[in-house]
């Protein structure tokens, strides 16, 4: 599109963004939503797109931490895309694409993460899909026996509003062993995983918090379900104690939990599996490598060893060419002349980073090519990590 014009979004401007949302996502926006869509829009980055004096599109990126093996990197965690449907199709998300990515490397984030509405979209922007879920429904008409022995030290409802302070560091823990979720600030507890009001479903309860010395779950009730938002926790035994609390909540008998892990315990852990079912699995983080140096250097890695990467990135030239990384105990990844272990697309790398997808798979399939035989399963061992990378943020 020739007359294209892409600018910031000014504060002034956060209606106009959501009510481009709703028309977009085919959303009818109420009044008591406003506050949350406000609070999202004011807090990211936001771009829009005009052509002829006409908002065309636009684009929020959201500046969060996204943790990675052995620590966080900073990330843009992006929302609220949308193009016109009079403008589609002529290259309006491309060009906001190619401004956030420029944005990002400005600021310093390395990686660019979100959910996309249809999985079509941004494997050619050089997203890769990094993580998956599943979705479980627990028949709770009768008790649920476990073959782990539930922990027994106490659990306490908490009051939502004191919630952040008591399981902010649980939930901060818990990001060091399992990749993929974002780190939440006071804000991000209070308004986006613990709001009063559930906007999908009306017949919900406010969140409910049940609280252990070393775990939590957060979960909405009624029509005689129980319906699980987060759960955390840091051994198997307090698993086992959270669930078991939730199978025996009164006058409800069944669980639906949405977003839980690819390797959720709870299946192996059901004494009869026919009453833990896997209803759903989809993919959930796609994650771009804004900048491959950076976010190769900022994760730490289950074994040391040294491969030549060649990178194919068409958007973002910085990336494009021959990466020397080392990984182990002092990770380093500069460019190379060398002659490459493996070639692949940044959207690959992107989906191996956090330990999703496995290179080994993929060289099977024919997307990424092995020079050295044996590479890609030497860094897929590199890049293995003891939990699945799972996100449970809501953007
Ligand atoms: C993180 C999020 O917010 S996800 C939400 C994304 N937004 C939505 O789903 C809302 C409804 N859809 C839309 O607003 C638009 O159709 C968008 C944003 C998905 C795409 O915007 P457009 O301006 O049409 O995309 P653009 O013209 O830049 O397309 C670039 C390429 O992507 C392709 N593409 C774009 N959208 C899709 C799609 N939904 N499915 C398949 N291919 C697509 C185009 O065909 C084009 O391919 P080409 O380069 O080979 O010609």
């Amino acid at each position: 599109m020739t007359d294209l014009e892409i600018r910031d979004v000014p504060e002034t401007a956060l209606d106009e963004m959501i009510d481009f949302s709703g028309l977009v996502f085919h959303q009818r926006i109420r009044e008591r939503d406003l506050d949350r869509w406000r609070w999202m829009m004011r807090r990211a980055e936001r771009i829009g797109a005009w052509s002829g004096g006409i908002r065309a599109g636009q684009l929020a990126a959201l500046p969060m931490r996204l943790a990675v093996p052995g620590g966080t990197v900073d990330c843009s965690a992006i929302t609220a895309v949308g193009v016109l449907p009079t403008h589609r199709r002529r290259g309006v998300l491309s060009a906001m694409i190619e401004r956030m990515h420029a944005d990002a490397a400005t600021a310093g984030r390395p990686v660019a993460v979100l959910w996309a509405s249809e999985g079509a979209i941004y494997g050619r922007y050089g997203f890769g899909l990094a993580d998956r879920a599943v979705e479980l429904e627990v028949d709770t008409s009768r008790p649920l026996p476990l073959r782990t022995e539930p922990d027994p030290r106490p659990l306490r409802l908490v009051d939502p509003a004191d919630a952040p302070a008591i399981v902010g560091p649980i939930h901060e823990a818990a990001l060091a062993l399992r990749p993929g979720g974002l780190v939440r600030d006071g804000e991000w507890w209070s308004r986006n995983v613990l709001p009063d009001e559930e906007l999908s479903d009306e017949r919900l309860t406010a969140p409910r918090v049940v609280v252990h010395p070393e775990g939590y779950a957060i979960y909405r009730t009624g029509h005689g379900i129980v319906r699980l938002e987060d759960l955390v926790a840091a051994d198997a035994r307090v698993e086992a104690a959270l669930w078991r609390f939730l199978a025996g909540i009164d006058l409800t008998s069944r669980i639906t939990a949405p977003t839980r892990p690819v390797d959720d315990l709870l299946p192996h852990m059901a004494a009869d599996p026919d009453q833990v079912k896997v209803t759903g699995e989809y993919g959930a983080l796609w994650l771009r490598l804004v900048d491959v140096p950076a976010a190769l250097r900022a994760r730490s890695w289950a074994s040391g060893d040294v491969f030549v990467l060649d990178v194919a990135d068409a958007r973002i030239p910085a990336n494009h060419g021959r990466w020397r990384l080392t990984t182990g105990a002092a990770p380093g990844c500069a460019p190379t002349g060398g002659e490459p272990d493996l070639s692949l697309s940044v959207a690959d790398l992107g989906a191996a980073y956090l330990g999703g997808a496995r290179l080994s798979t993929l060289v099977r399939i024919g997307a990424v090519t092995e020079h050295t035989p044996g590479a890609a399963a030497r860094l897929d061992a590199a890049l293995a990590v003891p939990l699945a990378p799972y996100t449970n943020d809501d953007f």
